[in-house]
């Protein structure tokens, strides 16, 4: 059996106990510290009160809870090795290339076990038969179950609990579970499922979301004008997306797919994206994504980190940038004057990315500036240096969560508070947050603090300078 990852289990089992300890800890680090509330903390616990638990497991609030009662101290560092089964969701439009990927997975070299739960509309299973791998597979091993008449985003959410039970009972036979959603699904309602739903998350861990983009022919129903209230599928397969993968480049010219992946990075500025031909993609890229999981965000932050100051080579090939239009000048003054800035474009990707603070993307000449869209579902990456105040932060974010509800769909950040030594990783689901205690600041690493949002019709004027204003500022006086 698998155990997925250690580090998920240390942030996902004990989220809450460490951010809450760690307000502890910082306490008997600092004596002055007490007569202030930690605000990380009270956003988490507002949350917690608000939603009746979220990405902490009932686990770990018995544990804060327990400990709490008790003044224990809990050993935040020790590792939780989390034994939950790793699940993955495919989504994607119409025809994107959603099987064609789960055949390509089943058949794939990876040494795991999979049990594929598929959802089709019909009552009829066609798409079960397409995935053709089942044909190779022996009896032991098919583990396809059908989830029909209905779409797993609303009608047979029910259904897709009871599925996953049953799977949980015969966990002994598999590593991890793939879901296969309809074309026209809506991510959000299935990975709240996994988040909300008590049981489910005791025992499940989504560990990402792979959207598959027909790149030629995703624009139109980007472009789809949707009465109010109403959902546009193929905008927010992408919003959520931990992992995109734009299909079908054998269609498509280089320039197309150049402006179709600016567009997308301006709807998700969060996700790795690949370019691909009948869903080709390393298995490893799309099974361990760990898109829930804080401890691998920061250990991605820190590999884009090391790679932007070593390596500022570039894979057009391989990750599809939009460079060939963008005019980077890395000769630029990267000493910054710390200010909020917006970076419309990829920079903070593990597999590509750039050290830009503080300089001024207005200069850059992106190619999708050219190429105006009305999305409503957005993102906004927003980088300061320096250190924030917590209270500002607390503040600002718990208004922020409060504000958007259900608008803000995605964020995830790595904050740099002043007075603490270490980095704090937070990353949020709707109205769900998640945060903790990272690595410690290194001596000679430049603090600051990147956050990105995904959500729709973002007030990014107004974020950004919630953002620019948590700064501390020369002259401040700084409370911890
Ligand atoms: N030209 C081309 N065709 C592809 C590619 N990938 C998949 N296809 C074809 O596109 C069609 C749809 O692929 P599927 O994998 O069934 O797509 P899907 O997302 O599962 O489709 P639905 O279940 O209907 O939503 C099939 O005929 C595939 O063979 C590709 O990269 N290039």
């Amino acid at each position: 059996m698998q155990t997925q990852g250690v580090h998920a289990g240390h942030s996902k089992q004990v989220g809450g106990s460490c951010l809450l300890l760690h307000a502890r800890k910082l306490q008997s680090k600092r004596p002055s510290a007490g007569r202030h509330v930690a605000i990380i903390p009270d956003i988490f616990r507002h949350q917690l009160r608000k939603l009746g638990g979220g990405l902490a497991t009932r686990k770990a609030r018995t544990a804060v809870t327990a400990a709490a009662a008790a003044h224990e101290t809990i050993d935040v560092s020790a590792e939780v090795i989390d034994d939950r089964i790793p699940v993955t969701i495919i989504t994607g439009f119409l025809g994107s290339g959603k099987t064609t990927l789960l055949n390509h997975i089943l058949t794939a070299n990876h040494g795991k076990r999979i049990a594929v739960i598929e959802n089709e509309f019909g009552e009829i299973d066609i798409d079960s038969e397409l995935v053709t791998a089942r044909d190779t597979l022996s009896d032991g091993e098919q583990q396809i179950m059908m989830l029909n008449n209905g779409c797993l985003c609303c009608t047979v959410r029910d259904d897709l609990v009871k599925m996953l039970g049953e799977l949980v009972q015969r966990r002994d036979q598999f590593d991890r579970i793939v879901v296969e959603t309809t074309g026209l699904a809506n991510p959000a309602p299935i990975i709240q499922t996994f988040i909300l739903d008590q049981d489910t998350s005791d025992k499940l861990n989504l560990d990402g979301v792979v959207t598959l983009v027909d790149s030629k022919h995703v624009e139109q129903h980007l472009d789809d004008k949707k009465a109010e209230g109403d959902v546009n599928e193929a905008l927010e397969q992408i919003a959520y997306a931990d992992r995109i993968i734009m299909n079908k480049t054998d269609l498509t010219s280089d320039s197309e797919l150049r402006q179709l992946e600016s567009r997308i990075r301006t709807i998700n500025d969060m996700a790795q994206i690949k370019r691909a031909t009948k869903a080709n993609v390393s298995t490893d890229w799309v099974l361990g994504v760990g898109g829930f999981d804080l401890k691998r965000y920061e250990e991605e932050a820190e590999a884009a980190r090391h790679s932007s100051h070593h390596d500022h080579s570039h894979d057009h090939h391989d990750h599809g940038h939009a460079h060939a239009t963008h005019s980077h000048d890395h000769s630029h003054d990267h000493s910054s004057d710390g200010h909020a800035h917006e970076a419309e474009h990829a920079h903070a990707h593990a597999e590509h990315s750039h050290d830009h603070s503080g300089h001024d993307h207005s200069s850059h000449d992106h190619h999708h500036h050219d190429h105006h869209h009305d999305d409503r579902i957005n993102s906004l990456s927003l980088l300061v240096d320096g250190d924030l105040h917590l209270e500002a932060v607390n503040l600002w974010m718990g208004t922020l969560i409060d504000f958007c509800k259900e608008d803000l769909f995605r964020y995830k950040g790595i904050l740099s508070i002043a007075g603490w030594e270490d980095k704090f990783i937070f990353q949020g689901v709707h109205m769900v947050f998640e945060g903790c205690a990272g690595k410690n600041w290194e001596p000679n690493e430049k603090r600051q603090s990147k956050m990105v949002f995904i959500g729709r019709d973002l007030n990014k004027e107004v974020i950004r300078e919630g953002f620019e204003k948590c700064r501390v500022k020369p002259g401040d006086r700084v409370v911890v």
